[in-house]
């Protein structure tokens, strides 16, 4: 099928590589001119495992073209994907300027013929209509009744650093419309998906399509990250309990997630959440619930848990060293998560002002942005180039992102660096005993 992707990001591109990987031909659309630029060439402008490889071959295959000209993705595809951001806005509502900017010149470039359109970014309860109507209005001007469309959500449920894996190997695929016809195409469309053709595990069941209304698809997106904050939270805040009264929070989460009722999934305390979605989505939901006069007390809790994990790690710095003025922490990881270069409210960041507030001196490595172009943007920190330096005349190390690299690093050597032997293990992630023996006073979470 002919396939326009408007909006290269963590999705958009993803989106666009792997249907074109699965044979459709895909026309890529950003209006970000050097980004279009270096996937002409073959390069990939994110960090995603995975992602170079399936772009090589769908470019070798002339399945995926790149542009800055909406109108040649929009005449090319029968499926018009919107994948823009919705970032949050100040009072914590999604910013739809990106999505109502992208809706309106699809209007304005519709040709004869008919179209799914298709929302993929994470958009407010309502916004399927509210597309549909832009997108006429973009139309305004154009007396053509050979124009048809529909308007389809089909939320995206990926996570970063496992895209591509995720993409083909999906939970399950929503699809909200009225439309038969649409609905038809989207089916098409994912057919190789479903169908597990392009699964690790080619033998199970096929992916389930949950078929539904826009409003309940739309909903179902942020149901889902409101859920998976808040578990995450819920097990920060036993994890705190577990530090008062003396229990380890990872065997807690062993011994809980072992019901299959709560599942082991995403039980594991620390700093808390970060990354462009969760904080967002998550506000966007408690602001459409006052919308409606109703107050989310859930969710409020699952933020504020959220925030105050991340000042905990001060907390604990503090308690370990006392006076942080002019000492110096080492930050192990900058990314909100491993194998990504997504620094969107990344909890290294909270640190990073926290600290630097109270008068520390920080550094940081992290595999990634250690060794990119990243490393420049970033003030009250000193991004190392290697983990040697950033060891040395360290009053205290804190492990920020679980990086599977920081499992292999050298303890005693960075020991024998540091000034004071404290580490903060702020993911629950290395080995304490072992990081104990070695004469760190190793300080977890919940632990
Ligand atoms: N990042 C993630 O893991 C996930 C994100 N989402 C949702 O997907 C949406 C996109 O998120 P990301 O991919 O992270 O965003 P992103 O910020 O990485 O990418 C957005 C892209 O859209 C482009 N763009 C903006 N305005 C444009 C326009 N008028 N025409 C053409 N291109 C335009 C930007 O240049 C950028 O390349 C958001 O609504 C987000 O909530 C959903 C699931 C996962
Ligand atoms: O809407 C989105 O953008 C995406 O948000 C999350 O994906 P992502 O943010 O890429 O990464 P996650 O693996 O969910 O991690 C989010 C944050 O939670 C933290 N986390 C995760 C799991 C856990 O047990 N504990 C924990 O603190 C991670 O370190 C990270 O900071 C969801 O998992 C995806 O399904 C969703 O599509």
């Amino acid at each position: 099928m002919r396939v326009c992707v408007i909006g290269t990001g963590y999705v958009g591109l993803v989106t666009g590589a792997c249907l074109a990987y699965i044979g459709h031909d895909v026309i890529c659309v950003d209006n970000n001119e050097e980004k279009v630029k270096l996937m002409k060439s073959g390069q990939s402008p994110i960090h995603e495992p995975g992602l170079p490889e399936i772009l090589t071959e769908s470019i070798r295959q002339g399945k995926i073209e790149f542009t800055t000209d909406i109108a040649t993705g929009v005449k090319h595809g029968e499926v018009l994907f919107i994948a823009v951001g919705t970032p949050s806005l100040a009072d914590g509502r999604s910013d739809m300027r990106y999505v109502e900017a992208v809706a309106r010149s699809i209007g304005e470039s519709l040709t004869d013929g008919y179209r799914v359109i298709v929302n993929k970014s994470t958009v407010p309860i309502g916004s399927g209509d509210w597309v549909r109507m832009i997108v006429l209005d973009g139309m305004a001007g154009q007396s053509n009744d050979q124009i048809e469309f529909d308007v389809v959500s089909n939320p995206e449920f990926l996570r970063e650093g496992v895209a591509v894996y995720d993409t083909f190997n999906p939970d399950r695929i929503v699809v909200g419309s009225d439309s038969d016809r649409a609905l038809q195409l989207m089916q098409e469309l994912y057919t190789p998906i479903i169908d597990r053709s392009f699964a690790e595990n080619k033998t199970l069941a096929p992916v389930p399509v949950v078929v539904t209304d826009l409003n309940s698809a739309e909903m179902i997106k942020y149901a889902a990250n409101a859920f998976l904050a808040t578990k995450i939270s819920f097990v920060n805040e036993i994890a705190n309990i577990c530090d008062r009264v003396g229990a380890d929070v990872k065997e807690v989460a062993r011994g809980i997630g072992l019901d299959s009722r709560i599942g082991s999934k995403f039980l594991q305390a620390g700093i808390g959440w970060g990354g462009s979605c969760f904080g967002k989505d998550v506000s966007a939901l408690i602001y459409t619930a006052a919308d409606y006069g109703y107050s989310t007390e859930i969710l409020k809790a699952c933020v504020r848990v959220n925030e105050l994990q991340r000042i905990l790690v001060v907390e604990k710095l503090q308690q370990a060293l006392k006076i942080l003025k002019g000492k110096t922490i080492g930050l192990l990881g900058m990314t909100f998560k491993p194998d990504t270069d997504d620094m969107r409210d990344a909890p290294a960041l909270t640190l990073i002002d926290q600290l630097s507030r109270l008068g520390a001196r920080v550094k940081a490595y992290d595999p990634l942005v250690s060794q990119s172009g990243l490393r420049q943007g970033f003030s009250n920190v000193i991004v190392e180039t290697d983990l040697e330096r950033l060891a040395d005349g360290c009053d205290a190390v804190v492990l920020v992102t679980d990086w599977q690299e920081f499992l292999a690093i050298d303890y005693a050597k960075m020991l024998r660096l540091m000034h004071h032997p404290v580490i903060i293990d702020a993911r629950n992630f290395l080995d304490g005993k072992a990081l104990k023996a070695l004469g760190y006073q190793y300080i977890g979470i919940g632990r």
